[in-house]
C-alpha cells in the first residue's frame, strides 16, 4: 500500500522486509511463519465511495483494508499470531478491524514519530495514513471508521502514543480532549525508555483483552531508519527502539503487530527494513545471551 501518502516506493516495503529475513530470523527463535502474501491493492474498487478532496484516494485504502480485515480475522481463527507488514500506515485502519473484532477492550501502543490522528477536516496534506488511529477510535470519515463493519475499534483510554514529536494542531486537540496517553520525545528524553515502556505497559495491559503493537519506522531517528516518506529529526535510537521491545517481549502482553513506512526507495541499503527485522526478532524473544 502506497496511496496513504504521497512517497511511491513504500508499497515495496514488504518486499524489502522479506528480503531482510524477516521469515528466517522468526523461524530461528522456534516461531512456525507462514508467509500468507501480499494483499492486491488498486483499482476498481468494490466500494463506491466518492473520493473526496482531502481523503487522497479513499475507496482504494477502503478496499485494501477491508480485505485486511478478512486476512487478519482469518490468522486469529486459526489461533496465530498476526503480523502484518507495510505499507503506509493507513493498513492500521485494517489491522485494527481485524484485530478488535470480538474484543471489547483492545490495547494499542502506537509507536510513532506522528499522532496519525487527523481527519479530512483536520489533515494538513489529505494523506489517510495520518489518520488511522483517531478513525480506529471512530473519530473521521464514515467508511474510514467503519472498516470491517463496526466501529470503534479501541477506546482512547486504552491506547498509548511513544515517540511523538510531530503533532498537528488538530491532533493536540483530540489529545486533550480524548485524555489520551502520549509519551513525546519530551518524556522518552526525560524518564528513559525503560520507564516509559513500563508505564506504557502498565497502561494498556489494565483491564484489556490484547494489546496491538504499530510501529511506525518513522518513529526512529532518521540516522537509524532513513527510508520513511515521513522522517522527523530527533527520535528513539535504533538501540532504545531495541530495548522497548524487550521490554515488550518481556511484558508478554503483545498478541498482534505491524510494522509500517518502510520505503526502499528513500532507504540506504536497505537498512530500515533491517532495523525493522532485528526489532521484530526482539519483539519476538530474541536475546543476546
Ligand atoms: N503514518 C505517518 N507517517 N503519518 C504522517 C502524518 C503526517 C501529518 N501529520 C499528516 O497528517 O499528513
Ligand atoms: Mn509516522
Ligand atoms: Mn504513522
Amino acid at each position: 500500500m502506497d496511496l496513504g501518502q504521497m512517497r511511491r516506493g513504500v508499497d515495496m516495503g514488504p518486499s524489502v522486509i522479506r528480503y531482510a529475513g524477516v521469515v528466517e530470523r522468526l523461524e530461528n527463535l522456534g516461531h512456525e511463519v507462514e508467509d500468507r502474501g501480499d494483499i492486491q491493492i488498486g483499482r476498481p474498487s468494490k466500494y463506491d465511495i466518492k473520493n473526496e478532496e482531502n481523503l487522497k484516494d479513499l475507496d482504494v485504502v477502503v478496499n485494501a483494508n477491508e480485505m485486511l480485515a478478512d486476512e487478519v480475522i482469518d490468522v486469529i481463527s486459526e489461533g496465530s499470531f498476526p503480523l502484518i507488514l507495510g505499507g503506509d500506515h493507513s493498513i492500521a485502519l485494517g489491522s485494527l478491524a481485524g484485530v478488535a473484532k470480538d474484543k471489547e477492550n483492545l490495547g494499542v501502543i502506537w509507536y510513532d514519530a506522528h499522532g496519525d490522528l487527523n481527519t479530512g477536516e483536520t489533515s494538513p496534506s489529505g494523506n489517510i495514513h495520518g489518520m488511522p488511529l483517531s478513525a480506529s477510535m471512530g473519530i473521521g470519515h464514515e467508511a474510514l471508521k467503519n472498516i470491517g463493519g463496526y466501529s470503534p475499534k479501541v477506546k482512547p483510554e486504552n491506547v498509548v502514543i511513544i515517540g511523538a514529536r510531530s503533532l498537528d494542531e488538530g491532533e493536540r486537540k483530540l489529545i486533550k480532549e480524548k485524555g489520551i496517553r502520549v509519551y513525546t520525545m519530551h518524556e522518552v528524553d526525560r524518564l528513559g525508555m525503560s520507564r516509559v515502556m513500563e508505564e506504557a505497559v502498565e497502561h494498556v495491559s489494565n483491564g484489556t483483552d490484547g494489546v496491538h503493537l504499530s510501529l511506525d519506522l518513522d518513529a526512529l531517528d532518521p540516522n537509524d531508519a532513513p527510508g520513511v516518506g515521513t522522517p522527523v529529526m530527533g527520535g528513539p535510537s535504533y538501540r532504545e527502539t531495541h530495548l522497548a521491545m524487550e521490554i515488550l517481549a518481556e511484558s508478554n502482553i503483545i498478541t498482534s503487530a505491524e510494522f509500517v513506512e518502510v520505503n526502499p526507495i528513500l532507504d540506504n541499503k536497505n537498512q530500515t527494513a533491517e532495523a525493522a527485522v532485528a526489532l521484530i526478532g526482539s519483539l519476538f524473544g530474541e536475546k543476546l545471551l
